[in-house]
This record gives structure tokens, C-alpha cells and sequence, in this order.
């Protein structure tokens, strides 16, 4: 008998789940569609493009919107034979400065013989050639720079934009589409830069439980067999991501997950419980990561949290959690922290969701301060931060969740503090 068969009883395209699937329509957009259309609309007339900007959380549908109209738009735009456009879509994930951006630029209106290299030439140069080739294919361009936030100095947001402005194209026409999830990017902009690529500013909100479900319904058209689906999974999917952040991508990952895990038990049907489970272990993953990317400082925070919390002294202060940080501290042989940096690493674990705060008024004087809980379960948190115990020694308060053969490497007084 064959090793591996095809299981196809559940999906009839999971890929229409991923990530790069392109849906033929958005839906619930129709607001922010049409603002985008219409900044769009000087480009189908041979005027000037204008320089555009959306902003909005994660999974809210800012690149799948571009991509969308982007695509119509080359279409449509082929009809005219005095509009001769080109689209270079970049994601600045990896590319930081203004520089390699502009080389990358060059390089897309050039042919694979006549390729710069993207190191070694002064930024001006670059800026030079790049206005030439534009200025030689004459046509009206569309830069988008997804996730422009990477991008560490404004001289690109600032020259793009204003490049016929300042003289430097004289035929070429060219708009920049920038695209970021990071609200403080935008307030922190320059002004010159601000007036420049925000000319007209898109802002796309967090999508709703009822957007979530048609989002969901018509994903779920193309990726399900019929029947397939228990009526209650879409909805409980779309609760889940509307609650959490009313991002798109995390519900379809839920729905893929649901999907996914009853494939797996060879059911012919997804259930309430395969989303429950899903949610269950997409959260794992969330955490697991978030904890992993924490620095030695984070573990050693968190982990002085966790002891108290399974002593039954959480919720607490900042400042009752120190003598057991810096107790752990000194066992794993680092230097404490400052109270002030310890505090930004228990608002950096709230911030993941590990820890929960709770913010208090001190009596009729009316000071606030903050207490902290842990969120998550702990078999999760000690299972991602193995490294730390075992650097620092196992608690008494953690000895139920450590395996007997695991030895605790504690200090005499270890579990004093
Ligand atoms: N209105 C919508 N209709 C159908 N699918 C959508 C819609 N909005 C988002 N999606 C889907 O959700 C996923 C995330 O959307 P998208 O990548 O556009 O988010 P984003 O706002 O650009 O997020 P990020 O800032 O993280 O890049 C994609 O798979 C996209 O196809």
C-alpha cells in the first residue's frame, strides 16, 4: 500500500487559505476602495499620478487592496495608447535604506545585462540614474513600498515624490503608494516628507465580526467542499478574529487550522471543536514565538513573574517583583537591570499577551500605578523557556510542571527569595 494518498474529502483548494492567494474580490472594503479608486483616477487621465499612503493594523487588507486595484488598473490602463504604465511592487521588509531601494528601482527598469550592483555607488549617482531610466521610458510609474516603515532614512520618501517637483524628471510621471501597518511611522515623518507621500492618506480600520464572516464565507466558497463546514465554524472563526485583533489573515489561518486538524482525524466534517482546538494551538505558536524572541533580561522577568503568580501573589506591582528578578538575576550570573528597564520588559510581555496589567489609583491622591498577572498557561511558558530554568535553577513553586529526571540545579538559598 501506498505511503502517502491523496486526502482531498475536506478542501477543494486549501491553497485559496494561504497567504499569497489573491481573492477576485474584496469584500466589506467598499469605503476605502473607492477613496483608492478615486486617488488613483489621474492615472488612467495621463495626469500627474498622486503620491498615496494607507495605514491600518495587520491583516486589514491595505496590500490584498492594492493588488486588487493595481491589477484593474494595468488593465484598464492598456486600453489607452498614450498611457503607457508600469507597477514595481517592494516590500521593504529587508530593505532599509533609502539606497537600496533605489537600486532595486534602477535594476526593475533595466534589462538583466544592464544591472547595477547594489553596494559600492554615492546615493546621488543612484538618484541620477534612476531618474534618467525613468525619464527615458517616459511612462507614468507606480512605486509601492509595502511595510515603508523598514525604511530607517526618509531621502527616498522625500525624492520620489518629489522628483518633477524638483526638476529632476521632466517626462516621466511617478507616484509612490506607500503602505504601513506602524502608526508612529507616520506621526514621526518629517513634515517636508508628511506633505509629500501623504497627499492622500487611506486609512483602512480593523474589520468587524460580520466583515470577518463574508471575508471567511468567500474564502471558504472556493477552499471547502460543499457541506463541509459546520454552520457554526465560520461564525465562531470570524468572533475569534474580530475579538483579537479584526485582522483577516489571523481568521483565515483559524479556518485553515480548523480545517487542517479535522483532515487530520479523518473526519469528513469541520466542527466547533476543531476551531476551538485551532485557536488553541495557533495561540501556542503565537506565544512560543513571541516568548523565543524575548532577550535573556524578558526570561528571567518572566520567569520571576511566573514563580509568584503560582504562589498566589499576583496581581503585583513592579516593584514586589524585583527581589525575585534580581534574585534570578544574580543565580543565572547576570547584572539586575534597573527598575525602569525591568518595567519595560513586564509592559513588553503585556504587550505579547503573556502578562496582563491592571492599572490601580493610589487612594484620594489620586497616583496610578500598574499590577501584573500572568495570561497564559504555564506548562506553555516553562516548555518556551527551558534555557533560563535551567539556567537559573528550578523553583519549588515550578516542581510539578519540571520533569523528575530534570535536576534542579539550585543554590542553597534558591528558594528563599
Ligand atoms: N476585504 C477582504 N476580502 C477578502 N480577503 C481579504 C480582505 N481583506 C484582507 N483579506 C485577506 O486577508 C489577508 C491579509 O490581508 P493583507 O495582506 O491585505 O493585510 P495588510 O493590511 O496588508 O496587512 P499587513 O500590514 O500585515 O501587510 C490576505 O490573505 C488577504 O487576501
Amino acid at each position: 500500500m501506498a505511503l502517502f494518498e491523496r486526502d482531498n474529502d475536506i478542501y477543494r483548494d486549501r491553497d485559496a487559505l494561504r497567504e499569497d492567494y489573491q481573492p477576485e474580490q474584496l469584500v466589506g472594503r467598499d469605503e476605502e476602495l473607492h477613496t483608492f479608486q478615486a486617488a488613483l483616477q489621474p492615472v488612467i487621465n495621463g495626469e500627474q499620478p498622486n503620491n498615496i499612503f494607507l495605514y491600518g493594523k495587520t491583516g486589514v487588507g491595505k496590500t490584498a487592496a492594492t493588488k486588487y486595484l493595481l491589477a484593474h488598473l494595468r488593465e484598464d490602463a492598456a486600453q489607452y495608447d498614450d498611457i503607457d504604465l508600469s507597477v514595481t511592487f517592494l516590500n521593504c521588509d529587508g530593505l532599509t535604506s533609502s539606497y537600496q531601494i533605489a537600486t532595486r528601482l534602477v535594476n526593475s527598469l533595466r534589462s538583466e545585462s544592464n544591472q547595477i550592483s547594489t553596494t559600492g555607488y554615492p546615493l546621488a549617482s543612484v538618484y541620477e540614474m534612476l531618474w534618467e531610466e525613468l525619464d527615458d521610458g517616459a511612462g507614468t510609474v507606480l512605486v509601492v513600498l509595502d511595510e515603508i516603515d523598514h525604511v530607517n532614512d526618509d531621502s527616498i520618501l522625500y525624492q520620489l515624490p518629489r522628483a518633477r517637483a524638483n526638476g529632476n524628471l521632466e517626462v516621466a510621471k511617478i507616484g509612490l503608494i506607500g503602505i504601513s501597518n506602524d502608526f508612529s511611522f507616520r506621526d514621526d515623518l518629517s513634515p517636508k516628507v508628511k506633505s509629500s507621500l501623504c497627499e492622500q492618506e487611506i486609512h483602512f480600520p480593523a474589520y468587524n465580526a460580520e466583515n470577518l464572516r463574508s471575508i471567511l464565507e468567500q474564502r471558504a466558497e472556493v477552499a471547502f467542499h460543499d457541506d463541509v463546514l459546520s454552520p457554526e465554524v465560520i461564525p465562531l472563526c470570524a468572533a475569534y478574529g474580530a475579538k483579537d485583533a479584526g485582522d483577516a489573515r489571523q481568521s483565515i489561518d483559524l479556518l485553515m487550522k480548523a480545517g487542517d486538524l479535522a483532515r487530520d482525524e479523518d473526519t469528513d466534517s469541520v466542527a466547533e471543536n476543531h476551531v476551538r482546538r485551532g485557536r488553541r494551538a495557533l495561540e501556542r505558536g503565537r506565544i512560543k514565538e513571541g516568548i523565543n524572541g524575548l532577550t535573556e533580561h524578558g526570561h528571567l522577568v518572566l520567569y520571576a513573574l511566573l514563580t509568584l503568580d503560582l504562589e498566589g501573589e499576583t496581581p503585583i506591582r513592579s516593584r514586589d517583583v524585583r527581589p525575585r528578578y534580581t534574585r534570578f538575576a544574580e543565580l543565572a550570573n547576570r547584572d539586575p537591570l534597573v527598575p525602569r528597564r525591568m518595567r519595560d520588559h513586564l509592559s513588553e510581555l503585556a504587550m505579547l499577551g503573556i502578562v496582563s496589567v491592571t492599572e490601580r489609583n493610589e487612594g484620594r491622591r489620586g497616583g496610578t500605578y500598574r499590577e501584573y498577572a500572568l495570561d497564559m498557561d504555564v506548562e506553555l511558558i516553562l516548555s518556551a523557556m527551558s534555557d533560563t530554568v535551567e539556567l537559573v535553577g528550578v523553583h519549588d513553586s515550578i516542581d510539578d510542571y519540571v520533569d523528575d529526571d530534570d535536576e534542579p540545579t539550585t543554590l542553597e538559598d534558591f528558594n528563599e527569595v
